[in-house]
Parts: C-alpha cells; structure tokens; sequence
C-alpha cells in the first residue's frame, strides 16, 4: 500500500542551521493498517507527512504508493489518492466558500480533471447524506460560508473531504490538537468510525498518548529522523502509557520530549 524505503531529508545543507529531520526513514503500511505516530519535539514526524503527501520531496529514498513510485510527483497529483488533515481547522477548507462549494471540491479532486464544480441536485442529496454520517446538523446548513462554522464543524468537514472520494492513504497530522476537549472527542470518534468503515489505510501522528495506544492496530514512535520502534497490533493491545514511555526512554536513551504531550 505504501512503502517508504531509505527516506532522507536535510534542512539547509552546509549551513550552520544544517538539520537531519529524516536519516533513514523505512515504513510499510499494509492496506487496512491504522498506524499511530509518536515522538519528541523535532523527531521528523511533520516532515514524514510532508514527505509522503508530496508537499516536500526527500534528499533521498523512494515512496511508492500500490507499486508506483510517486517521489516525483507533484501534491496536487497525489492528492487524488492521498487524504490529509492538519491540526489547524483553517488549513482544509475554503472559509468563503459554502460547505456545498467545499464539498464540491474535494469531489471534483477525487474524480480527475472534466467535472464541473457545479452543485447538481443529485450531487447536493449525496453530499447531504455523506453530512449527516458526521451527526452534527451539518447537512441542514449545505449553504451556509464555512468561515462561519466553529473549529470542531470544520474540522469534521475537513476529515469528511479528505475521506469521501475513499482515499488510498489518510494522513492525520495532529488533527485534534487545536480543539477543546469535547470536540476533539468528536473529531476522534468520527475518525474512528470513517477509517473502519471504509477501511483506510490511515498514518495519525499525535501528542496525546491515550489515543496513540487506543487507536489504530499499530503505534510507531520517532526520535531524531528515525523510527526507533514499530509496535505490532499484539503488542499494542496491552500497552499502557507508562509502558510507551518507559520504551521510549530505554531505547532512545532519554526522557520523551514532548512540550504539547498529552498523557491521557
Ligand atoms: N522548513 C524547515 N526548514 C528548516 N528546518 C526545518 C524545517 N522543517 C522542519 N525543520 C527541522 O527539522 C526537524 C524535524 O522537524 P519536524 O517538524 O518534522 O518535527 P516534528 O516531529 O513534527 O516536531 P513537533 O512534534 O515539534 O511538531 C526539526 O529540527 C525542525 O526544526
């Protein structure tokens, strides 16, 4: 499903501010896996999902996506199969543009080049329908400005555009982290259920460890551009968070550094 082989990536190469965020990066994930991702400040985590969505390209190493090499290719090409979410609720939608518009587009991206933006009658009933699977009243507000709803509303918006053309991969980068405690729940139970039923294959990095070991079958953690561990889905049944940290410590050789860690 995708395949990261040997991934390198350096930040201003041969000045004083030279930074390794990626020295090695090799990742399989099989079709269905839900992967959990966690790591110090700085670990390489953002990079990786830059690296994977295409919005950066690696100094070295490969990405294939079902076989195909897609380092080269552009982001706007591989966002047909590539879902992403971030942590700010402004980033995935246009805020002058309805929630009808939104939809719209992230349709007409998972469709290819041809299709009209336009909102037909039937399209506008299957958009209603994909809202009402988030259960917070979106489907009766298809026209109202989406700079108009609140973090959590967009931020479900956002989960449902980069999921409902059925990407091959979702990506998941701290989408949580900007809310409050409750919509954040929200956003983590619909999560939850989008990626199990339409079985997506989905990378979520995160700061909150709970959810690290409650979601998805398999966790990795990050240090300093590598992976360190990679904990299979047996194991991560009965993880607990001083276990997780306890790993971390023993195998990197320090304390998890984490200004924004969320203990659960
Ligand atoms: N555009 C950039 N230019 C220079 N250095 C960068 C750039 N992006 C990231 N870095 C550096 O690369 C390293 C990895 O950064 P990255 O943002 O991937 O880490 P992270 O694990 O997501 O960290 P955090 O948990 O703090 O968000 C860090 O040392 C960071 O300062």
């Amino acid at each position: 499903m995708l395949r990261l082989t040997n991934i390198y990536k350096l930040f201003n190469p041969g000045t004083v501010d030279e930074k390794t965020a990626l020295a090695g990066i090799n990742l399989q994930l099989n079709p269905g896996d839900f992967v959990t991702v966690i790591g110090s400040n700085g670990a390489g985590k953002s990079t990786l999902m830059n690296i994977i969505s295409g919005a950066m390209r690696p100094d070295m190493g490969d990405v294939l996506i079902d076989n195909q090499n897609v380092t080269q290719m552009p982001e706007f090409k591989r966002s047909i199969f590539i879902g992403r979410v971030f942590q700010d609720p402004m980033a995935g939608t246009a805020p002058r543009m309805t929630i009808e518009e939104n939809l719209a587009m992230a349709y007409k991206r998972g469709q290819g080049r041809g299709l009209r933006l336009g909102v037909t009658r039937r399209r506008r009933e299957m958009f209603r329908e994909q809202l009402a699977r988030l259960g917070i009243g979106l489907e009766n507000r298809l026209r109202a400005k989406v700079g108009l709803l609140s973090g959590g509303e967009r931020q479900a918006l956002s989960l449902l555009m980069a999921t409902f053309t059925n990407p091959r991969i979702l990506l998941l980068d701290e989408h949580t982290a900007a809310l409050d405690p409750a919509r954040a729940d929200l956003i983590t139970r619909l999560t939850e259920t989008i990626v199990r039923e339409q079985r997506l294959t989905t990378l979520m990095v995160t700061h909150n460890m709970e959810q690290a070991i409650r979601l998805g079958n398999r966790l990795i953690m990050m240090d300093k551009g590598r992976i360190i561990l990679d904990i299979d889905p047996d194991k991560k049944k009965s993880l607990t968070v001083e276990r997780l940290l306890g790993e971390f410590e023993q195998i990197s050789g320090h304390k998890l550094s984490d200004d924004r860690i969320v203990l659960g």
